[in-house]
């Protein structure tokens, strides 16, 4: 490309030829850049050779082109194209375009140009070093039909770099188009041993030895950069690069996000509706309004299935079926003199022709005749290809991409062909007879399933192999790291085997600890089902020789507590030590209160343990008492928040650790408290303090870990479902509770007065009410919020006669347990709080809860604040008001469940399930949510069991050198926190 500037140079020269000459690579540059429009080049054109020709030193310039005066524009701009041999602009600009359509005409003219000479004695030209602007979304892109929709700026800039021997300074050209741009013939560019798109001619004669490469069976194509696809530009490149996709992986696995039936709707259309159809270009032309306003309208006509049809509109009637022409009118308005001009919109207008066969889609809008409509925010998709085309008229799926990063659907669809069309049938790493066995798509045929399905079972068996993937490696990453960091052989059998067998390992009652079963025996109720079956399992796993590490997830209010407390006594009664760790001081208290009560009711004091509770509010005398306590193994248990897992506080005899909604503590956390509790387990062993008869092995040993978990986020999800962790779940609730009655309304004045009666009729009954508040205190940024404090005395007066207690996060630890005691005993009858509240606060009486600006709250965290009543006999309600009527609808989802783990299942298809192998503890949207927990349970199953069985047979992959190698490519085998 050349820089204004030459031009200017090439006048200095004041000749005909070398005025020609300027303004031939003025023209050159002003089109590369304008897009050729004629409007724009005689502007832009004129003004700068104005501009010259208006210096005193130009005079010359002028003289040649004898304008007497500046003011004569226009004669100036006819004489420029006489001189450069054409008979007027309007036959210069005809002239170009035909050019400009023709390649090899171009290169002739390009290759007139001495560019060396050009560079030496003009040091001011620059070769090659702009980049063309784009003037309006040309969305489209290259097509594929037309190479010439290649900027004239990015070829001549190839073929430049080739004629100076430059390196491309666009990205890579395939070398056949600089080879081909040499040759002795010169000056004609074979266009089928191109690079450019669209090209399947590229792919099997022009760069045959990078195909080659790329179906080398010992080659990873998967992850081939991007840029090895072929019949890409450079443009393209960069636009998928910035899009994220870096190898033709990432691209393969940008899945449908749907599949059209190639079907029209059938039935009445409506106004507003949101619609894609399939039709064929009926026309499409460019109307300019006035000088600055323009549209260009594409006609598309459709057939659909119409149910009532008047006999004026039947087209064609099939039997029973009764098929209704439809005509969508697609405008695009385009403002500014620039782009309403004539010669521009029939540009645009001229990238649908008459014929194609479309698939449109946006919203219907009826205009005044039959069966007319316009189409609003709309989008339009050429069915190009064959196969596109053969899909529309063989009745295929269509696969309809999401976009990303606001990439065009097309170019997206079109590079998946290509990667597809890179693929070879041996590129699965997972053994044939694995596939046979679990029957299982063959890694190339799913990719070609999910992307170009025969019919919906293809893509669905498709989708399984996908799904199994995602599961398999996620699974066979995570045992692989467990069995990395287990020592000896028999280790990793025997942990293979744990997580081999699912079925109930248990250990009776009669077989407990003394201390456990004294507990038990204390209790003033009764065990459910599945709290005794949890314990007893729970029990097992504490006897074995390798280190539990255990998920406990059960619905709020279950009883998880109480089976956490017996294995703490099960391992306390051995001698060892337990720890239990909490997120909040509110809880701890609570857990320390409701243990010691518990305790005090057991027979005899000698074998009553010795418990204590650490958290940030315990003083520095006593926390000092305690840690001194702990390493001694004087205390035997300890409660406590995250000071636990201070440098300062350890252990003599730790076995087991608590985490009590472990999602709430990261990973990292969890994982120094891990590891904090194997440096002293080692430590003590070093030591030789053990009290326990236990050999060394098992002192060695890390303690074991029981999370505790009633809404998983979804990475924990996803792990305790099938990653190292084992499931423990509780299935049902204590006898006499009863569901809660949920309610979301808009918090209007009606809604409050609604809510306001339903309070008082509670208090009326003897019950206790929550309310909680999203902020503390009244914010100028968010006046719509409700806050706890402001909210106090309004409070007080509206229900005078019954106590109010306030509860949150700015008051001490001391402050916080008097009001939460009050509100237990029944000193205060409703209690205003924060959030603070969410988790595990257990007041079993406490009847009813409102939420106010319930919206703030994330749908798990709703569903734990509604868990902190109906906690016992007494029949509860909770009441979720929304700020404003829009966001009611989300929570009226929890109007119908109450199962958190279904809550936590849509949590994880929002969201994603985040990165299972890395320490990013929080989640993000998915590109594609390809698998659904919900409904692909089997498939995780099976891929647990391919894991288990592929690392039964070669503990390190050795055997599997394919499978380890994209293990490593999927994720990268770092050490997790935990
Ligand atoms: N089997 C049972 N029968 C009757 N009540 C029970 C039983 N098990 C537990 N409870 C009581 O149910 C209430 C809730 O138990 P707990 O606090 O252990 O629930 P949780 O599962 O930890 O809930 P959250 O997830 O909300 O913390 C407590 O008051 C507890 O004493």
């Amino acid at each position: 490309m050349i820089a204004p500037s030459s031009a200017q140079s090439w006048l200095k020269g004041g000749s005909e030829s070398h005025l020609a000459r300027a303004i031939s690579l003025e023209f050159r540059w002003g089109r590369s850049k304008m897009m050729c429009s004629r409007m724009r080049f005689r502007n832009a054109l004129g003004s700068r050779l104005f501009r010259w020709c208006s210096r005193d030193k130009h005079t010359s310039v002028r003289k040649l082109l004898e304008v007497d005066g500046i003011s004569e524009r226009s004669k100036l701009l006819n004489k420029v194209p006489v001189l450069m041999g054409y008979s007027n602009t309007q036959y210069l600009m005809e002239q170009e375009r035909v050019r400009k359509e023709s390649a090899t005409e171009l290169i002739s003219v390009l290759k007139e140009i001495d560019f060396a000479e050009i560079s030496a004695k003009f040091p001011c030209i620059k070769i090659g070093d702009s980049s063309p602007i784009e003037l309006y979304d040309d969305s489209a892109g290259p097509s594929p039909a037309n190479v010439n929709d290649l900027s004239i700026s990015e070829e001549s800039s190839l073929i430049t770099q080739h004629i100076s021997g430059e390196p491309a300074v666009d990205g890579e050209v395939c070398p056949e188009l600089l080879a081909d741009a040499t040759t002795a013939d010169g000056n004609v560019l074979d266009k089928s041993k191109r690079c450019l798109p669209g090209e399947p001619a590229f792919v099997t004669e022009a760069c045959p030895e990078s195909l080659a490469d790329a179906t080398s069976p010992d080659n990873n194509i998967l992850d081939k950069d991007i840029r090895s696809l072929p019949g890409t530009t450079s443009k393209q490149y960069r636009k998928l690069e910035d899009g994220g996709f870096h190898t033709i992986r990432k691209l393969l696995q940008h899945f449908p996000r749907t599949y059209a039936d190639l079907q029209n709707p059938q039935g009445l259309i409506e106004d507003g509706q949101y619609i894609m159809f399939f039709g064929t270009v009926i026309s499409s032309k460019g109307v300019r309004i006035r000088s600055t306003l323009g549209f260009v309208e594409v006609v598309v006509g459709c057939s659909i299935v119409e149910a009532k049809l008047s006999s004026s509109d039947v087209s064609c009637n099939s039997g029973a079926e009764q098929k209704q022409r439809i005509h969508l009118h697609l405008k695009k308005f385009f403002s500014g003199q620039r782009f309403s001009s004539q010669y521009f919109l029939n540009c645009i207008s001229s990238k649908h022709k008459e014929g194609d066969i479309v698939y449109v889609s946006g919203k219907v809008k009826k205009v005044l005749s039959s069966g007319h409509y316009d189409l609003k925010e709309y989008t339009i998709d050429k069915l190009e290809e064959e196969e596109q085309q053969s899909t529309l008229l063989d009745g295929k799926p269509y696969p309809i991409y999401p976009s990303k990063a606001g990439l065009e659907a097309r170019l997206l669809g079109q590079s998946i062909s290509r990667a597809l069309k890179m693929l070879t049938p041996d590129i699965d790493p997972i053994p044939p007879e694995v596939l046979t066995e679990f029957n299982l798509a063959n890694l190339f045929d799913a990719y070609m399933g999910i992307h170009k399905p025969k019919n919906r079972d293809e893509a669905d068996f498709a989708r399984r192999r996908l799904i199994f993937d995602d599961f398999f490696y996620l699974q066979l990453g995570r045992l692989f790291q467990m069995l990395e960091a287990v020592g000896t052989r028999v280790e990793k059998e025997e942990l293979l085997y744990k997580c081999e067998n699912h079925e109930l390992n248990a250990v009776g009652v009669d077989q407990w600890s003394p201390l456990a079963n004294k507990l038990l025996k204390a209790l003033p109720y009764s065990l459910t089902a599945s709290q005794l079956n949890a314990v007893k399992e729970i029990i097992w796993d504490l006897r074995r020789p390798v280190p539990m590490n255990r998920l406990l997830q059960g619905d709020v209010g279950c009883g998880k507590t109480i089976v956490a407390f017996l294995a703490c006594m099960e391992v306390v009664n051995s001698g060892f030590q337990a720890a239990f760790m909490v997120p909040t001081e509110i809880l701890a208290v609570q857990h320390y209160e409701h243990l010691t009560s518990l305790l005090e009711k057991l027979d005899g004091d000698e074998c009553k343990p010795n418990i204590a509770l650490l958290t940030g509010s315990t003083s520095t005398r006593e926390s000092r008492i305690i840690r001194n306590g702990l390493k001694t193994g004087e205390i035997s248990m300890v409660i406590g928040t995250h000071t636990l897992i201070a440098d300062k506080t350890d252990f003599s005899a730790l076995r087991i650790s608590v985490i009590d909604e472990q999602q709430r503590f990261g990973v990292i956390q969890r994982g120094r408290f891990n590891n904090k509790l194997y440096t002293s387990s080692s430590k003590l062993s070093d030591e030789n303090t053990s009290a326990d008869e236990a050999s060394d092995s098992e002192t060695f040993m890390a303690p074991h870990v029981l999370a505790m978990s009633a809404t998983p986020i979804p990475r924990t999800l996803a792990l305790a479902l099938y990653g190292d962790m084992s499931l423990t779940q509780i299935t049902d609730l204590p006898p006499g509770r009863q569901p809660i009655e949920t309610l979301a309304l808009e918090g209007n004045d009606a809604g409050f007065e609604t809510v306001f009666q339903m309070m008082r009729d509670e208090l009326m009954d003897g019950g206790k009410v929550y309310l909680v508040y999203p902020i503390i205190e009244e914010s100028e940024h968010l006046p719509q919020l409700h806050a706890a404090k402001a909210d106090f005395d309004s409070i007080k007066q509206k229900f005078e006669g019954y106590p109010c207690g306030l509860l949150h996060g700015r008051m001490k630890g001391a402050e916080k347990d008097e009001a939460l005691g009050s509100f237990r005993s029944g000193e205060t009858r409703i209690l205003l709080a924060t959030q603070v509240i969410e988790i595990g606060v257990d007041v079993p009486d406490a009847s009813m809860m409102i939420v106010m600006n319930a919206e703030r709250f994330g749908m798990s965290q709703l569903h734990q604040l509604r868990g902190r009543v109906g906690r016992g006999g007494k029949k509860s309600r909770c009441v979720f008001l929304s700020s404003t009527s829009s966001t009611l609808p989300r929570l009226k989802v929890l109007e119908n469940s109450s199962d958190g783990f279904h809550l936590a299942n849509a949590d994880l298809v929002m969201r994603g399930p985040g990165d299972l192998l890395g320490k990013k503890q929080s989640g993000h949207l998915p590109e594609f949510p390809i698998a659904r927990l919900e409904i692909d349970g089997s498939i995780l199953q099976e891929a647990h069991l391919v894991a288990l069985k592929i690392l039964g047979t070669s503990n390190d992959l050795s055997l599997f050198p394919r499978l380890k190698v994209e293990l490593s490519m999927r994720q990268p085998l770092c050490l997790l926190g935990d």
